[in-house]
């Protein structure tokens, strides 16, 4: 096959420009997928090019799972919905929308379960609640040792505490359970670390309970555009992003400074050690895209 502007023809003709190249410009039939082959493996989550190689193969229907279904609750007397008055001590609730719309952004169902006080009778009720709905459930607040943790208190007094404290930053008080047989990922208050525990533990779980393969964050190791002196014991998630070829981390590590969630575009994950890192050292920046989150 030769291309018509390669060649020149008067009507009864054809010249040819150049050397010819038997097979060129043709495709051939089963040359991209072969008859039998298996194309899409089970538990994949879908891509649209996906879409695109099931469709050219014939396929009209695929076996699909069925969402996982999470439920959301934030906790905290303290909270009040974005859009009415927040008064003394009050402070607008940042976690839910931005839980509800990651639980999404994974593929899974959000269920919305509101706001829960500091009471453990009306958490356990939101519990009950959402083991009733759910597969998962996700909380934050609460999380940690203070009087009014009650996440973290209510989850040990049932014996549905798993696993409490982790060598993370932010995040460490990440209270991990099973209520009424679905498991509860009890996330810090603070918002940087609720998202950052989501991503780090809850999403590879929620993935393997969806029916995916464990999921392992896509990072590159790319030259720090900043210095740090980090103490050993906890890995480290600091907000970052990608310039001029370097990775920059958010002025603040607060925990509560959730602008600079949105100032960043993914992670940079520092391990447990010890490290002294110098601009121009390799540091594993993992953008928030490896996380499944955009
Ligand atoms: N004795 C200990 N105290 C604390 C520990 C610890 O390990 N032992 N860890 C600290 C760390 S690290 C974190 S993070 C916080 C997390 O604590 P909680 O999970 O108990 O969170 P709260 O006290 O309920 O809230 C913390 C902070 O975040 C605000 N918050 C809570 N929910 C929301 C929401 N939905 N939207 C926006 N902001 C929210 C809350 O008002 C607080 O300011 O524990 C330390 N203490
Ligand atoms: O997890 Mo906390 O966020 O280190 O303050």
């Amino acid at each position: 096959m030769i291309l018509e502007e390669d060649v020149r023809t008067d009507g009864a003709q054809v010249a040819f420009n150049g050397p010819l190249k038997q097979g060129a410009n043709t495709r051939k039939a089963g040359e991209d997928v072969a008859a039998g082959e298996v194309i899409l493996p089970a538990g994949r989550v879908l891509t649209p090019a996906d879409l695109a190689l099931a469709s050219a193969t014939g396929l009209a229907e695929l076996t699909l799972r069925k969402r996982l279904r999470v439920a959301v609750i934030s906790t905290g007397d303290e909270l009040v919905a974005p859009g009415q008055a927040a008064g003394l001590g009050q402070i607008y609730d940042a976690n839910r929308p931005m839980l509800l719309a990651l639980v999404q952004q994974f593929g899974f169902e959000p269920v919305d379960l509101g706001r829960i006080a500091d009471d453990r009778a009306a958490l356990g009720a939101a519990l009950d609640r959402a083991a009733a709905v759910a597969d998962v459930i996700l909380t934050s607040g609460g999380a940690s040792a203070g009087d009014e943790d009650h996440v973290s208190a209510l989850l040990r007094e049932t014996g549905a505490l798993q696993e409490w404290r982790m060598a993370l930053k932010p995040g460490r008080p990440l209270a991990l359970g099973l209520w009424a047989g679905r498991p509860v990922f009890g996330l810090p208050g603070n918002p940087v670390a609720a998202l950052v525990c989501a991503l780090v533990f809850a999403r590879p779980a929620m993935g393997l309970l969806a029916g995916a393969a464990w999921s392992v964050p896509l990072g590159f190791d790319v030259p720090a555009g900043f210095s740090k002196r980090k103490k050993p014991g906890r890995r480290e998630y600091l907000r970052a992003r990608m310039r001029a070829g370097q990775v920059e981390v958010f002025k603040s590590e607060g925990s509560g400074r959730i602008s600079g969630l949105s100032w960043a575009e993914g992670l940079v994950e520092l391990p447990e050690g010890g490290l002294e890192i110098a601009p121009g050292d390799l540091v594993r920046f993992i953008p928030y895209a490896s996380f499944g989150m955009s």
